[in-house]
């Protein structure tokens, strides 16, 4: 189950995302907001999603706002949160084999959707690598 979060920023974004989920059969969990006009507050809808995959509800989760900077900054803020803002699609598949990223966060006013829907594509399609040393750095993201 994939944890959907956006703000007004990244509203219409998250449609296309979501336009690609319903088309690929892949299952999620919208969490909001509602639509592109009223205003709403990032950290609000990053809260929903970290707490979605730390209770278990969500495997990982889809994060827009206008830039993607805001929205991960605070979804990093909860312990065992690794959200990785990208920008292409080289970082979306290092993040999944080397920091076992499990928020995709993006920018609804930086990326478009041709290229957005490839990152999302690659990012859920690219395991871990599950390599001793990147385990290791990741223990010590958690630990320390
Ligand atoms: O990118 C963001 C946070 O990093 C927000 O989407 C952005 O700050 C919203 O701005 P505004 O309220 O002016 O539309």
């Amino acid at each position: 189950m994939i944890a959907l979060g956006c703000d007004h920023g990244g509203y219409d974004l998250m449609q296309e995302v979501i336009a690609y989920l319903d088309k690929n059969g892949l299952e999620y969990k919208n969490f909001g907001c509602d639509n592109a006009k009223d205003a709403v507050d990032y950290p609000d809808y990053a809260k929903k999603v970290a707490e979605s995959i730390l209770s278990g509800e969500c495997d990982k989760g889809i994060l827009i706002c206008g830039t993607g900077i805001g929205i991960s900054i605070t979804a990093n803020r909860y312990k065992g949160i690794r959200a990785a803002l990208c920008t292409d699609c080289f970082c979306a598949e290092a993040t999944r084999q080397h920091n076992d990223a499990n928020i995709l966060a993006m920018g609804g006013r930086v990326v478009g959707p041709g290229l957005a829907i490839k990152i999302v594509d690659t990012f859920l399609n690219t395991p871990f690598s599950g390599a001793e040393r990147h385990a290791r750095r990741i223990g010590k993201i958690e630990h320390e």
